[in-house]
């Protein structure tokens, strides 16, 4: 079979694109990880599916698929190069769409200077939405990660976060914690661990081990889930400047009830074909 597939990347993490309305295909998990392999395919964090939607009143169905092959519920930098792929290849005339993920609707818009925004919905936080194996709601877990006692927020953005704050991201820590806390056994769906270091309040570093991924250089799910614990901290005002390795992204959170918009890029980087 010969696919067609676009390389997009928001902020350095990397997708490629594959229009399942107009190619129809299905892929096995494993022909995922055999495209998603940097030495012997195409290489991405992630790979996008765009479909349409299972509900008219919406305007196509976005399935996201990890480096390792599994299917996961949202990709926030992922919905931002969504938007620029629909409206690039003229599969939509509207610049504001309405998208199915599989937990809910996000809303991305393509911005007059060609910035995407993104309403990426409410965040959740009962220890059943995320899923997080604790009997109550709280703003911090103190959680066991080897013999190291640390603090999470859990944050759903229709997919799990775990979010500490610390004073120093680049000490190891990442690459320590990052694959013992994407496997926790309190996170029976597995985890995105975010490592947050706040500047300001208005401003924050952030890095994120991707549950089937690995550290990326950009998550945007993890942006939003990290200003969202932020606030709920106290610690951050409703709009943050998240610096990660691959750039800045733009998250503003007014609270319970409100949705996370997040304002960022979205490019792409070339198209080709793949015989799979
Ligand atoms: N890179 C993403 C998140 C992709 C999914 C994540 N690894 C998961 O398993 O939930 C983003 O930009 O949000």
């Amino acid at each position: 079979m010969t696919l067609s597939f676009t390389k997009m990347q928001g902020l350095g993490n990397d997708f490629i694109v594959l229009d399942g309305i107009n190619q129809p295909f299905t892929l096995t998990p494993e022909q995922i990880r055999q495209l998603g392999d940097r030495h012997f395919g195409i290489g991405f964090d992630q790979l996008l599916l765009v479909e349409k939607p299972t509900d008219p009143a919406h305007d196509f169905r976005y399935r996201i698929f990890n480096n390792d092959g599994g299917e996961v519920e949202q990709c926030g930098n992922g919905a931002r190069c969504f938007v620029r792929y629909v409206t690039e290849r003229g599969l939509t005339d509207k610049t504001e769409i309405s998208v199915e993920v599989a937990t809910g609707i996000i809303k991305p818009r393509l911005e007059a200077n060609g910035l995407v925004t993104v309403d990426m919905g409410e965040p959740r936080f009962a220890p059943r939405q995320i899923p997080f194996v604790a009997d109550e709601d709280q703003i911090e877990h103190s959680l066991q990660v080897g013999d190291e006692t640390v603090s999470v927020s859990v944050v759903s953005m229709g997919n799990p976060h775990a979010v500490q704050v610390l004073a120093d991201i680049d000490d190891g820590v990442v690459e320590r914690q990052g694959p013992l806390i994407e496997y926790h056994p309190r996170f029976p769906a597995r985890v995105n661990a975010g490592f947050m270091q706040v500047l300001s309040r208005n401003a924050v570093r952030l890095r994120v081990f991707e549950r089937g991924v690995g550290e990326t250089i950009a998550c945007g799910t993890g942006a939003c889930a990290a200003v969202v614990s932020g606030i709920r901290r106290g610690l951050l005002d409703e709009t943050v400047t998240v610096t990660t390795r691959g750039g800045n992204v733009d998250i503003t959170w007014r609270g319970p009830g409100q949705p996370v918009l997040m304002t960022g890029s979205a490019v792409t980087v070339f198209q080709g074909t793949v015989e799979i």
